[in-house]
């Protein structure tokens, strides 16, 4: 998938609420691979990866939908033409941010039309009514913010904002209602932890279904294999002291997080 234009958040999400004949999308990349993350860990699946993002972590491992976003727009038609032209039967709609584009919410309709079962990836930060089979929700903890010293930038430009919109309570208890969903929170150290605990007793104070600790993950932060040693098996102990579930990062661990993988 060739990526040519570059756009920020904002256009982004203009160019999604533009009212055209042709609906589309700004699409980073398109491929089949392994769900590499959360409960479907192993299931063949197309990603198709939407560019812009409201949000701003300093580790993202999609640094070409966020931090400096680029993209080809596709029509939706092209986009269900080239997920067909796999076999898989599972779709993951990831970014960036998906839930920006309004546009989304067609695309998931085309793909639920065809019978794909369909995972958003998404930050929890935007709702949005669509056939979303799977809602898998990376709420950001404090320690995704990127500060000065850790912006990938290096200016800390983005610092408040990100801080600012990280978490909407009212729209991650919409999506964990309306959606058959997973929290996969992205965990360095154990520091992270009373910060998960603290969302998750808010969130289950506010959600009128129950939150269930089967459906928490807790994801290793490393988008290298080198990173991912670091990380991985203190993440994998803290799942088993708080009783929640561990998520392996699989195509980081195979092909090193390469593009289209
Ligand atoms: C690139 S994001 C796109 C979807 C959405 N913006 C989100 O953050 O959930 C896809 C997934 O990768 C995770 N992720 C991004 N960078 C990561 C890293 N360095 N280590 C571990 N997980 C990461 C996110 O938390 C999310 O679960
Ligand atoms: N194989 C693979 N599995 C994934 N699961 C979620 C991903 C994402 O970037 O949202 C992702 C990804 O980028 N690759
Ligand atoms: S919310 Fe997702 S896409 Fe946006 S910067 Fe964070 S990890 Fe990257
Ligand atoms: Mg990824």
């Amino acid at each position: 998938m060739p990526v040519s234009d570059s756009v920020d958040d904002r256009a982004a999400a203009d160019e999604a609420t533009d009212v055209s004949d042709e609906p589309g999308l700004p699409i980073n990349e398109l491929f089949e691979s392994l769900q590499g993350e959360g409960t479907l860990a192993g299931v063949p699946s197309v990603f198709v990866r939407t560019s812009g993002c409201n949000l701003r972590c300093w580790f993202c491992d999609s640094y070409h939908t966020s931090w400096e976003p680029t993209h080809a727009t596709m029509s939706l038609e092209e986009i269900v033409a080239e997920v067909e032209s796999y076999d898989a039967d599972h779709v993951v709609l990831t970014g960036g941010e998906p839930l920006l584009h309004e546009a989304s919410v067609d695309l998931l309709e085309r793909l639920d039309e065809r019978g794909y079962h369909t995972t958003v990836e998404t930050n929890g930060t935007i709702y949005r009514d669509a056939p979303i089979d799977l809602a898998s929700i990376s709420p950001k903890l404090e320690s995704s913010t990127p500060t000065p010293g850790r912006d990938p930038k290096g200016d800390g430009e983005w610092e408040q904002r990100h801080e600012n919109d990280r978490i909407d309570l009212e729209r991650l208890a919409a999506l964990v209602e309306e959606y058959d969903h997973q929290l996969k929170f992205v965990v360095t150290d154990d520091e992270d932890m009373p910060e998960i605990l603290d969302l998750l007793a808010d969130l289950r104070s506010v959600a009128d279904v129950p939150v269930r600790d089967g459906n928490v993950l807790l994801m290793p932060e490393g988008a290298t294999r080198e990173r991912l040693a670091e990380t991985r098996t203190r993440v994998a102990d803290l799942a088993m002291e708080y009783g929640f579930r561990y998520t392996p990062r699989l195509h980081v661990d195979l092909w090193n997080d390469a593009p289209e993988t």
